[in-house]
This record gives structure tokens, sequence and C-alpha cells, in this order.
């Protein structure tokens, strides 16, 4: 069993830029998008940064460079299949995962049952192995003046059982 931590954050563009965020795949209503190479989608990188980590893999910058233009604009899904390919490759099976996102706003909650739905399909888990949390930060530091969103990461990793 092996563990692996992630941490990203993404700044807000400026209000009335953009119309919604993505996070966990899951489109939300925001007045303002987040500013990303990528999609944005600052869950599913801190997930990938803890699963690379747990396999010794480096970290997601190392594997989709922000300067490569096949990854403008990508769906994070997809970063996130690959991330869990190599681990099925290195013999890693994913045990569970747990998050925490860092946001003032928008309200999480209505979207966090879709968010685990995304992240089951692509780990290969069932819902229940994956767990998604959100707070604010009472209006303290960036994340509580809505400059930016936080997420934090952490899984468990096994070596993948044969039958
Ligand atoms: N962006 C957010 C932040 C929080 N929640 C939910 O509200 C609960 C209370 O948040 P506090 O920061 O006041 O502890 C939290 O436990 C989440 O369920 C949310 O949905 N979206
Ligand atoms: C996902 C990648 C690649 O498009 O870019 P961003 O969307 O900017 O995200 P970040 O978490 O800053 O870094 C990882 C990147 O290499």
């Amino acid at each position: 069993m092996r563990i692996g931590h992630g941490f990203d954050v993404h700044r807000f563009a400026e209000p009335g830029d953009g119309d919604h965020i993505i996070l966990g795949g899951v489109s939300i209503p925001s007045p303002q998008r987040l500013l990303a190479h990528s999609d944005g989608d600052v869950l599913l990188h801190a997930v990938c940064d803890a699963l690379l980590g747990a396999a010794a893999l480096g970290d997601i910058g190392r594997h989709f460079p922000d300067t490569d233009p096949r990854y403008k604009g990508i769906n994070s899904r997809e970063l996130l299949r690959h991330v869990v390919a190599l681990l099925v490759e290195k013999g890693f099976s994913v045990v569970n995962l747990d998050s925490t996102i860092v946001a003032e706003a928008p309200k999480m909650a209505p979207h966090i049952e879709a968010m685990r739905r995304h992240l089951a399909e692509d780990m290969k888990v069932e819902p229940d192995c994956v767990n998604v949390k959100a707070t604010t930060t009472e209006k303290l530091g960036y994340t509580g003046r809505k400059e930016g969103i936080a997420v934090h990461a952490v899984v468990l990793i096994e070596r993948a059982h044969f039958a």
C-alpha cells in the first residue's frame, strides 16, 4: 500500500470573464472562470498529482507541460485517465481517494455526487472509495477573497490483484 498527496490552486479571472468553472468534470455556474492552460479542473489536477506521487511518477506538469499546445483547453478527465493508465502499467490500482475543495464560492454541495461519480469512473473504483469535501476559509486568505480555488487530495494505491 502506498500513499500520495496532491495540492493545486487556480486563480479566478476577473468577474464577468466566464460563466462557469469545471470541477471533477462537472460544469458549475460561476461569474468567473478559472485561469488555466487546460479546462482548469483544479480538483482533477490535485488528484492526478496525488496518484503520480503515490506511484513515484513525478507530477502533472512533468507529464502534461502547460507549454504544450496539445493540452490547451483539454478536458482534465483525459489527463486523469492517462495518469490512471500509467499506474496500471506500473502494476498499481487505486484503493481510495479523499479530497477537499477550498472555495468561498460557488457552493459545491449540489455537485459533489456527480464529481464522485466521474472520479470513480476514471479511477476504476466504486464511488464508495471516493470522497469529495468542500470548505470555505471563513473569508480569510486568497480563497476567502475569492481570488482562486485550492484543492487538497490524498490517495492510497496498492499492487493490483490478479485472479
Ligand atoms: N464552496 C463551498 C464551501 C462549503 N460548502 C459546504 O458548506 C459547509 C460549511 O462550510 P464551512 O466552510 O462554513 O465549514 C461545508 O462542510 C460544505 O458542505 C460547499 O458546499 N461549497
Ligand atoms: C494541466 C496543465 C496542462 O494543461 O496546465 P494547467 O491547466 O495550467 O494546470 P496546472 O495545474 O497549473 O499545471 C498542470 C499543467 O501542466
